[in-house]
């Protein structure tokens, strides 16, 4: 069971530094919305906690039921971070770039199948990635987070470009994973389908 606790963090980009003394601590179970105005820094705070992104300011810390974590063993082994971009080459089929993907995150090929179920992906999965559409695409880039299944799910806008059936869906996935004691983070500019705490990062755009 993970625990997120951020202390005091500040993130610079550039000139400008986007926020700071940020402290947030997220237990097993919980989902927090990251809101705020575009450029706040949603999206760099998520980077770096995925260590992508080194803060100016302050400590980040994971604990399994109170043993602290060693923070690149936490960030290797129990984080997805689902971004933007999703690292999926373009002309490689959604099977191929889903497997490796998987791969790559330590799971086994036995969840994919479960995973390409969940996300409605069965009749795509020999399309090459280019030819799935906005939303396709992001589904395929979720169902990493069943296939290689990690307790810490920090995720940029993921509902963004999925039409109501699937951000349904997919707020079914979200609260089945805190149901197991995973934790989510997720910048939005839309309420999250799930009851989340909402954690505002200042700044303007
Ligand atoms: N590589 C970079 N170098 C310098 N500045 C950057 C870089 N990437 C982002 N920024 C700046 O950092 C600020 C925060 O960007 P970020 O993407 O974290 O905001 P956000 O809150 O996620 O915004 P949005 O709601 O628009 O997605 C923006 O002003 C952006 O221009």
């Amino acid at each position: 069971m993970i625990r997120l606790t951020l202390e005091g963090v500040a993130v610079r980009r550039g000139e400008r530094r986007l926020f700071e003394d940020l402290n947030l601590s997220v237990r097993p179970g919980e989902a927090v919305a990251l809101t705020g105005a575009n450029g706040a820094g949603k999206s760099s705070l998520l980077r770096a906690i995925a260590g992508l992104l080194t803060p100016e300011a302050g400590r980040m810390r994971f604990d399994d039921n109170g043993q602290d974590l060693d923070l690149e063993v936490a960030r290797t082994r129990h984080l997805h971070l689902i971004g933007h971009q999703d690292g999926f080459r373009s002309g490689r089929t959604a099977r191929d770039e889903l497997a490796f993907q998987v791969g790559w995150c330590g799971g086994g090929p036995g969840g994919i199948d479960e995973a390409v179920r969940a996300l409605g992906l069965e009749g795509l999965m020999d399309l090459e990635v280019r030819r799935l559409s906005a939303g396709q695409r992001r589904r395929l880039a979720l169902a990493r987070l069943l296939a290689a299944p990690r307790s810490v799910w920090l995720l940029d806008e993921p509902l963004s470009p999925l039409d109501a059936r699937w951000r349904a869906e997919v707020g079914q996935l979200m609260q089945a994973h805190l149901a197991g004691g995973g934790i989510i983070l997720a910048a939005v500019h839309d309420p999250l389908p799930i009851p989340a705490r909402t954690c505002e990062i200042g700044g303007t755009a």
